[in-house]
């Protein structure tokens, strides 16, 4: 399959996007009872982007995944109507396939938002399993804070009786060592937050 896109029509999308994924962040903070802007500074200098998964159709989807299990940070998911995604329940650890709906977009909250919010929200596991017949294409734009930021529950949302669950982490950092991590195809553990857990 032969994906044609314009350069412009990305950074057209990406602009919606980024513009999409600020106001879910806003709506996110105004539930935890802080300020709409709290996440803006966060994203002065975001490195953001949008990722193009396209998995061919697999005559053995049982041993090998679209994309290994992982979690990500806030990201705004398009996906074709083919399906494949699988969430992690965490009730009972089961991959509840994900039904793909006409004109929708799934949001993912993601690990920042998880670590931010000490816990309130919660980052979700999940994985792509490949189909026999069809070709899929799905279209996440991943919102990443500017790689000098200092990821930490937020000072408003901890005290002495609710501290802090994760030590503070460096996005840059964390991100160049889950790049070198297998994060593709096996079923594998890569870097995650709870590596920052504090018990
Ligand atoms: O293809 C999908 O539906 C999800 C892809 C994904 O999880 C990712 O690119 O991080
Ligand atoms: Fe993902």
């Amino acid at each position: 399959m032969f994906l044609m896109l314009k350069r412009e029509t990305l950074q057209e999308y990406a602009q919606d996007m980024k513009e999409l994924a600020l106001k879910i962040m806003e709506l996110i903070v105004l539930s935890l009872g802080l300020s709409p802007k709290r996440f803006h500074d966060f994203f002065k200098d975001e490195t953001s982007y949008i990722r193009l998964n396209h998995c061919s159709p697999c005559p053995n989807p049982d041993i090998v995944l679209g994309c290994g299990r992982h979690k990500d940070s806030l990201n705004v998911l398009g996906q074709d109507e083919v399906r494949g995604l699988e969430m992690r329940r965490k009730s009972d650890g089961q991959w509840i396939l994900v039904k793909p709906l006409p004109d929708a977009y799934i949001i993912n909250v993601g690990d920042v938002i998880h670590v931010w919010s000490n816990d309130a929200y919660e980052s979700v596991e999940h994985r792509v399993i490949l189909n026999t017949e069809k070709a899929r294409l799905s279209y996440p734009f991943f919102v990443f804070p500017a790689h000098y930021t200092m990821v930490e529950p937020l000072k408003e949302l901890t005290n002495d009786q609710k501290p802090p669950k994760y030590k503070p982490y460096h996005w840059g950092k964390y991100l160049a060592t889950r790049k070198r991590s297998n994060f593709m195809k096996l079923d594998v553990e890569n870097i995650q937050i709870n590596y920052f857990k504090i018990n």
